[in-house]
């Protein structure tokens, strides 16, 4: 697709005058006039004199649309960011950001407040309810970021403790930011939350303009990723990403009355906007046709907002004032640069990604195979028919590429021989060494993946517990909800506890937040080994590229010719089976995905069943009769039921799933059909029936997005106990299959999961939520483990290739079949191996039993069946397939006596760091939480 010109779209929004400003007598000097034109009257000339605005031009501005203190934060959206939410859903960048002095609003229009949420809010929830409407031709997974630049470095909003974040350019130019946090959302509340906490974390301090100036900039980065469903849609995938930004407030130094650090900040803040002014001047130049040199370089903001101003963005520009006479000057200033940025031209495309080559490594590394073997072929394709078979006439360029060992002047037959023996070692062992790296790579990645989703989930518990505290009952709107305030409060006030009594956090939200920062350290290191191993496969490539040089142009012999034959057999063999690696991992996290998603069905619909059940009771107990509707859908359910077809259902999938994990259709038991609940549940037609009386209502619950699904019952006070919390950590990220989870780690987080003493967690009771963060604590052990783990073997292989058969020709020689060294010729050759510092420390670190050895899959200790989940019933996944080493092509099956990694989770609990199983105090304890809640976050 071609990609085009955009405008970029500049909006003023004028604020209210504030108290202040009415206090200090300030007149209104910003005026909307229309819908696009602001008059800006100097202070210093009659107020009154409207009329002569006209001909002072420079006083009128216009703009794609004006706002004055009457319009909304819906009307603000409507007219600036809406629009661009379909773009970001197709693939298209946008950005959004809030530009003007301290106090004028910036914050307001892009958080807004909790009655009239501002673009962030508004926007989010528009491309959550798009998504929600396009689920069925495309799947979607969304993730955000949110950093602040102060002082001209960079911090991660949702994990301040991670220090400066590095701002580094890829080789395309573009801009990364190394070590930031990526959390996986499904829904905008969702990201308002974790906002919220980061908002918390940002800098902001009382200045004379002011009370609550944000003195740092901050960037919400959501980026939706969309794989396109459906037959005409094969290989369509595209990456959309959307910039929120609230810069922080310019202001005059003599203004602010600012001293020290106030001032330093202040300097920063101006010097950012400065450079961003001086970006805007000159991209306005150049959109009017002259070419001009833009500095994105001279701040931390500009070289984040490049993409934004001059690059690949739709962008939309709300310049904010105040309408006071005493800001005239910012205003004045505001209105000159917001109405140049007019000029400035974005040329926006879509960022359409080929999944067959698209940036998960899986894919990558096929398609790099294939682009070798190609060349390789292609190079015997040249082959001059007429020579094969005799020595070549010395061709004098060709020779000329031989280095001067090399070169034949003997000219005898055998020493050619030897020499493209020689050769042809060295080139095998360079693809080979290529291959390892190309492994580890993915391995790598694999758990990057991992980690991310780890600390995504994590992140979001956290993010639950704090709205807990400081908004308990929030989800609970039901009547008794302010009974129960007041008695708390009432019981708080007889403990005398007062304002120092909140609620303690609970052991788990504690655990949680210690396991963020041990998978971020983890995935640091990740991150830095992955940033190595590429620079070494760089290398690797360009040396192996070298000796592929040093060939002759024209092969010598049929030998040599052979070997050119074997190498591309080989590298066709190896691409095999990196294909069949590759589709095997989506694959199977594709249907750990679905497992999970069935498990909560199962979950959900057993507490229906619960609800129904304890409905009947209700009846029974107090003689009532059943209203008409309500027989209806009794009715309906139970019919549901006794067909059977979502047991059905649920067990063609567990079928399903096994035999596709394992390969053999006979290997999957389906599981028996449900029949606990049933007998109770036939039992309505007992009941008396009646058209008249009303549902007697159920508990209340919340369903994962947080809709309410039914209200609290009057009749039946539920006190604590009785309030269903929203299923809290089995939440089902939209990540796509092929990132979600590699087949080697679901198969390992299998084992710890079925040996977690929560693996049949329920989640209707509140501790639930304390159940189920137990449980991700366990998870992430495992993950930071099998991270840990990864990062080690891959290590190994980075040592190993040090001895590569590159630089070690004669090794490789050894065998012409097989010519890597005896310690990469397998699992078992490298199993004996001492590991790594790194990989001891790793095992120290890991508070479950870690055991390598040979111990064969069938003879690790059996985890317990976990009641109702499909994923008890299929064999493990081999971690890795064997490859197709020695020329033979991999078939995958589960590996009998392959060193294997055992989890016990049980260990952990004796071994390692305990999970306590205390459950979290409640936060309900005090209802003094709104109160003393925090004031809208900035
Ligand atoms: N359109 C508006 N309607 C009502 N109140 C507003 C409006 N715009 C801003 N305010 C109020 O003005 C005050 C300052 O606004 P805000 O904090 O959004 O400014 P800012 O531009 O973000 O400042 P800074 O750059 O210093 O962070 C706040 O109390 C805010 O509630």
């Amino acid at each position: 697709m071609e990609p085009r010109d955009q405008q970029l779209v500049v909006a003023l929004r004028i604020r209210p005058l504030s108290e202040a400003e009415l206090e200090q007598g300030a007149a209104v000097v910003a005026h909307k006039v229309g819908d696009q034109t602001v008059v800006l009257m100097d202070p210093g000339e009659d107020p009154e004199d409207t009329l002569r605005t006209h001909r002072s031009r420079e006083k009128t501005f216009t703009f794609d649309t004006v706002f004055d203190q009457h319009a909304s934060q819906g009307d603000v959206y409507r007219a600036t960011a809406q629009h661009l939410v379909a773009g970001v859903l197709s693939g298209y960048n946008a950005t959004v950001f809030a530009y003007g002095p301290s106090g004028a609003g910036k914050t307001h229009t892009m958080l807004g407040v909790d009655a009239e949420p501002g673009i962030y809010l508004r926007t989010l929830t528009d491309l959550f309810q798009a998504i929600e409407g396009t689920r069925e031709d495309a799947d979607y997974s969304v993730s955000m970021s949110y950093l602040e630049v102060y002082n001209e470095v960079l911090r991660d909003l949702l994990n301040p403790s991670s220090g400066f974040l590095d701002l580094r350019e890829d080789a395309r130019g573009a801009v990364q930011i190394a070590g930031l946090t990526e959390v996986s959302t499904s829904n905008a509340q969702e990201i308002m939350q974790l906002l919220t906490r980061g908002n918390r974390q940002r800098t902001q301090e009382p200045t004379a303009t002011n009370r609550t100036s944000s003195r740092s900039h901050a960037v919400l980065q959501v980026t939706v990723r969309q794989q396109s469903r459906g037959p005409d849609a094969a290989g369509e995938a595209c990456v959309g990403r959307l910039f929120m930004v609230d810069l922080a407030g310019s202001e005059r130094a003599a203004q602010t009355q600012n001293r020290g650090k106030r001032l330093q900040e202040g300097a920063h803040i101006n010097r950012s906007l400065l450079a961003l002014s001086n970006c805007i001047a000159a991209l306005s130049e150049r959109g009017g046709g002259r070419a001009h040199f833009v500095n994105f370089r001279d701040s931390k903001l500009t070289r984040l907002l490049k993409d934004a101003l001059g690059g690949n963005s739709r962008t939309v520009m709300v310049a904010h004032i105040s309408p006071a006479s005493t800001h005239f000057e910012e205003s004045r200033s505001t209105l000159l640069y917001a109405h140049r940025a007019r000029n400035i031209k974005t040329r926006v495309k879509r960022n359409l990604l080929n999944v067959s080559c698209h940036s998960d490594p899986r894919t990558d590394v096929i398609s790099d195979l294939r682009r070798q073997i190609e060349h390789l072929k292609s190079k015997v394709e040249r082959q001059d028919p007429g020579k094969r078979g005799e020595p070549a006439a010395r061709d004098p360029q060709a020779g000329s590429l031989w280095p001067p060992a090399m070169t034949p002047t003997q000219d005898t037959e055998e020493d050619s021989r030897l020499q493209m023996s020689r050769i042809r070692a060295q080139l095998v062992g360079a693809f080979e060494e290529q291959l390892e790296m190309r492994r580890s790579l993915l391995e790598l990645e694999n758990a990057s993946v991992e980690l991310h989703v780890a600390v995504s989930r994590h992140l979001l518990a956290i993010a639950d517990w704090e709205r807990e505290k400081t908004h308990p009952h929030a989800q609970d709107e039901s009547p008794e909800r302010d009974e129960r305030q007041e008695a708390e409060v009432e019981a708080a006030d007889a403990d005398g506890d007062g304002e120092e009594d909140a609620p303690a956090e609970p052991h788990e939200v504690t655990l949680a937040r210690e396991e963020v920062s041990l998978l971020l350290a983890e995935q640091r290191k990740t991150v830095a080994l992955q940033a190595g191993l590429e620079q070494r496969l760089a290398s690797a490539q360009s040396k192996a590229a070298q000796l592929e040089r040093l060939l002759p142009a024209r092969a010598l012999s049929e030998d040599q010719q052979e070997a050119l034959r074997l190498l591309c057999r080989a590298q066709e063999l190896e691409l095999e089976n990196a294909g069949l690696q590759a589709g095997l991992l989506r694959r199977d996290s594709l249907l750990s995905q679905k497992d999970r998603l069935l498990r909560r069905c199962h979950q959900h619909r057993r507490l229906c069943e619960r609800i129904i059940r304890d409905q009947r009771r209700l009846l029974r107990d107090g003689g009532l009769p059943v209203p008409a509707a309500l027989a209806e859908s009794y009715g309906l359910y139970s019919r549901e039921r006794d067909e059977g077809s979502l047991d059905r259902l649920l067990r063609l999938h567990s079928a399903m799933a096994s035999s596709l994990r394992d390969g053999s259709v006979g290997a999957a038991t389906p599981p028996p059909p449900e029949e606990s609940s049933r007998d109770q549940l036939d039992d309505w037609r007992d009941l008396p029936c009646s058209g008249q009386l009303e549902l007697p209502p159920v508990l209340l619950d919340t369903d994962s997005d947080g809709h309410r699904s039914s209200k609290a019952t009057p009749s039946k006070k539920p006190g604590k106990q009785g309030i269903l919390v929203p299923p809290p950590a089995l939440r089902i990220l939209l990540t796509p299959p092929s990132r979600e989870k590699s087949g080697s780690l679901s198969a390992r987080s299998r084992v710890s999961k079925l040996c977690s003493p929560v693996a049949g967690l329920e989640l209707d009771t509140p501790r639930a939520a304390a159940a189920a963060l137990k449980e991700m604590a366990l998870g992430t052990k495992s993950i930071a483990l099998i991270a840990a783990t990864r990062r080690s073997k891959a290590q190994d292989r980075e040592g190993a290739s040090g001895r590569s058969s590159l630089h070690r020709p004669e090794e490789v020689a050894r065998d012409p079949r097989d010519p890597r060294p005896a310690d990469r010729r397998g699992p078992h050759a490298r199993a004996g191996r001492g590991g790594s510092a790194e990989r001891k420390a790793s095992r120290k670190r890991a508070p479950l039993l870690l055991t390598w050895g040979a111990q064969p899959v069938a003879e690790r200790p059996q985890p317990p069946p976990l009641e109702h989940s499909t994923e008890s019933q299929t064999p493990l996944v081999p971690q890795q397939l064997p490859s197709a080493r020695g020329f033979l092509p991999a078939v995958p099956t589960a590996p009998k006596g392959k060193p294997g990694l055992s989890l016990h989770a049980g260990s952990a609990d004796s071994g390692g760091r305990r999970h306590s199983p205390r459950p979290p105090s409640s936060p309900r304890k005090r209802q003094g939480g709104s109160a003393r809640g925090p004031r809208r976050p900035k």
